[in-house]
C-alpha cells in the first residue's frame, strides 16, 4: 500500500518512446494539498508527468499511486497487476486537466461546457450540475458568458471557461501544462489570478508546468527543475530561484533571465 495522505507518488517511472527515454526512474512525492510547479527546458519531461497522470500515456517501468492507489497497476495477490480500462476510468475522477489549448466542446455553450461532465460522467443531477456550472463560472468571472460559444470568447476568456469545467468535476488533483503560454501577454494575468485564487483556497493538490516563473515563485511550495527525464534540484521557490544548488539550475535560470523574463 501507499500512503493515503499523499495525493501523488511516483516510484522510479520510466517512460521511452521508442529508444528515448523521457523519464528515467522519476521518484517524486505530492502531500495532499500541495501546490508543484514543474520547470526546465523543453523536452525535459514536465508534460508527460502530467499526461501519466491522466493516464494519457503508459509507462514502462515504477509505479504511479493517486490517493493511495495505484494508478498504472491494480493490487493482485502481493503483488501489482496491469490495470484495466475499469481501473483507469474510476482513477481518472481524482484528477482534472487544463491544457494549454483549452480544448473547450465548440458546439456547447459556456454554461454546458462546465455543467454537461459532471452530468454525463459523474451523474450529478441536471439542477445541481447546472447550480455548479454558474457557481464556477462565478468564480472564474464568466457569470454573464453561459450563454455564448467558445468561439465568441477571448483567448482568456476561454482558459477560464477550461479550468472551470475541469473544477466541475471537483477533482482532488489539477493540472496545468502551460495554461497561459497560448494566450497574448495582455491576457495572462486574467488567467493568473484565477490560478492564484485555487491555489490560496489551499484544498485542491495543484502540479503545474509553466514559463511563468515570477508566478510559480509566488504560489507554489515546491519547485521541481527537470533536465533529461530526471529532478535534478527540488525545494522551496525562493532556494531555488535565489540560490540553486546545482550547476544545472542556474545555466537554466540564467538563461530565462537572458531571454528577459523576471524570476523574482
Ligand atoms: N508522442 C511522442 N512520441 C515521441 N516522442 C515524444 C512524444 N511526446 C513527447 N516526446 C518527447 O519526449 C520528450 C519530453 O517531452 P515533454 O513534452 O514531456 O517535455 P516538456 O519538458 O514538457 O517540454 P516543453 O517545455 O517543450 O513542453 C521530448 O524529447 C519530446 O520530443
Amino acid at each position: 500500500m501507499s500512503d493515503r495522505q499523499l495525493a501523488v507518488e511516483f516510484r522510479g517511472v520510466s517512460k521511452l518512446y521508442g529508444a528515448l527515454a523521457v523519464l528515467k526512474e522519476l521518484s517524486l512525492s505530492v502531500p495532499q494539498g500541495e501546490k508543484i510547479a514543474l520547470i526546465g527546458p523543453s523536452g525535459s519531461g514536465k508534460t508527460t508527468v502530467l499526461r501519466i497522470l491522466m493516464t494519457l500515456e503508459t509507462i514502462q517501468a515504477g509505479t504511479v499511486w493517486v490517493k493511495g492507489e495505484p494508478l498504472w497497476h491494480m493490487p493482485k495477490g502481493d503483488g501489482l497487476a496491469p490495470a484495466t480500462e475499469t481501473h483507469l476510468h474510476a482513477m481518472r475522477r481524482h484528477i482534472g486537466m487544463v491544457f494549454q489549448h483549452f480544448n473547450l466542446f465548440p458546439h456547447m455553450t459556456v454554461q454546458e461546457n462546465v455543467a454537461r461532465p459532471p452530468q454525463i460522467v459523474l451523474g450529478v443531477t441536471s439542477g445541481e450540475a447546472e447550480q455548479r456550472a454558474q457557481d464556477l463560472l462565478r468564480l472564474v468571472g464568466l457569470a454573464q458568458k453561459g450563454a455564448s460559444y467558445p468561439a465568441q470568447l477571448s483567448g482568456g476568456q476561454k482558459q477560464r471557461v477550461a479550468i472551470a469545467r475541469a473544477l466541475a468535476m471537483q477533482p482532488a488533483i489539477m493540472l496545468f501544462d502551460e495554461p497561459t503560454s497560448a494566450l497574448d501577454p495582455e491576457l495572462v494575468e486574467e488567467v493568473l489570478a484565477v490560478l492564484r485564487d485555487i491555489a490560496l483556497e489551499g484544498k485542491t493538490t495543484m502540479l503545474l508546468v509553466t514559463h511563468e516563473m515570477s508566478f510559480a515563485r509566488e504560489i507554489s511550495d515546491r519547485i521541481l527543475f527537470l533536465d533529461g527525464g530526471a529532478i535534478v534540484e527540488e525545494g522551496p521557490p525562493d532556494q531555488i530561484f535565489s540560490d540553486p544548488k546545482e550547476e544545472r539550475t542556474r545555466l537554466f535560470l540564467k538563461k530565462i533571465i537572458a531571454a528577459g523574463h523576471r524570476i523574482d
